[in-house]
């Protein structure tokens, strides 16, 4: 079969094709009940069950293909989609689909999805005498994500010539640099660093202190500004809603006096509101919603206002 050719009339949608969202992504599209086998070193899944397709890239090439309209609906970090934007502002040429215009990067932020939590930050060596980023003013900067760094440091120039706007020419030097970002400092490459911080582990084992936040990142889902699809995009996002939803919370279902009845639903007065049932002999069922991260406490609460029989179940969906 060409698989190309089998595009036809499919929505594309760009995931990170390893790394580190890969796996969040493959079970959010696993919840969603969008069914495909991916093929030894193939980058094109059909899609079984909807007439999507998934395209497998890097993290880093996502906003660009989501940007140009190439593909419709993509998951990358929100950082990749800053450092896209960043780019497209540096050179508004590789803004190629016409129905963006000029200058716009294309891509439109659909939803945070709960996953790939990181900092993009400014890191210099812990011991040595840069205290903040305008002491870095003039010096060397390593980092992958060039053009972020860019318009930082084109930032801070300005302010430190009392905020007259940047003529263009950047007095800090930024090298682009592509992974292991942290070695840089100590072998001479670079004076300070903008790289990412997830526990901040790399960071102090290469002796480096962040000294200012960049971009806070989560994993997101974009979409391009004229897809070719919005009926399809809507199902997919509202599944995907369904999934984050059922993964931010449980039910929480218990039994209580009728009389105890109010007091208990104000524990759990649900998303919307609990169910109540009643049962014979003046008591009550009730089936309530409640963040997994509130669930203990929610208990504590329940048994002391005379709760019995207090499950939680995990919920695999929800709309
Ligand atoms: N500790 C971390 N280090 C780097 N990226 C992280 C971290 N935690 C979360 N992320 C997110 O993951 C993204 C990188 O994803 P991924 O690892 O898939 O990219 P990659 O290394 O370019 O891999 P690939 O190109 O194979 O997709 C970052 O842009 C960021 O949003
Ligand atoms: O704060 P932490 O939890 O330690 O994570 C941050 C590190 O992870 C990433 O590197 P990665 O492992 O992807 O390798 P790389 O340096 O080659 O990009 C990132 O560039 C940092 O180095």
């Amino acid at each position: 079969m060409d698989l190309v050719n089998s595009l036809e009339g499919r929505l594309l949608f760009a995931l990170c094709q390893e790394g580190r969202l890969n796996q969040a992504a493959l079970n959010l599209l696993e919840g969603a009940d969008i069914q495909f086998r991916r093929q030894n070193r193939l980058d094109i899944a059909l899609v079984k069950n909807l007439p999507i397709a998934l395209i497998f890239l890097p993290a880093a090439d996502i906003p660009t293909f989501v940007g140009q309209g190439r593909v419709d609906l993509g998951i990358t970090g929100w950082d990749q989609v800053k450092e896209h934007d960043a780019a497209v502002r540096a050179n508004p040429a590789t803004a190629s689909n016409p129905a963006t215009g000029p200058g716009l990067s294309g891509c439109d932020m659909v939803m945070e999805l709960g996953f790939g939590a990181c900092r993009l930050q400014v890191q210099v060596p812990a011991n040595g005498s840069y205290n903040c980023s305008l002491d870095l003013v003039g010096r060397t900067i390593g980092t992958s994500f060039v053009n972020l760094a860019t318009d930082y440091f084109a930032k801070l120039e300005s302010q430190s010539t009392g905020g007259a706007p940047h003529n263009g020419t950047l007095h800090t030097k930024i090298v682009e640099l592509s992974g292991s970002v942290e070695a840089a400092c100590a072998l001479g490459v670079a004076d300070g660093i903008v790289d990412l911080v997830e526990s901040g582990e790399t960071m102090r084992a290469a002796g480096l202190m962040a000294i200012d936040t960049v971009v806070e990142s989560t994993a997101v889902l974009i979409r391009s500004h004229a897809p070719s699809n919005p009926d399809m995009i809507d199902l997919i996002t509202s599944r995907i809603r369904g999934v984050i939803t059922a993964q931010k919370y449980v039910l929480c279902q218990y039994n209580i006096e009728r009389s105890r009845l109010s007091e208990a639903t104000k524990i759990t007065p649900g998303k919307r509101a609990a169910t109540v049932t009643s049962l014979d002999d003046g008591w009550a069922a009730v089936s309530s919603m409640v963040k997994k991260n509130k669930i203990a406490l929610v208990m504590d609460d329940l048994s002391r206002v005379g709760a019995h029989d207090i499950l939680v179940l995990d919920i695999h969906n929800t709309r």
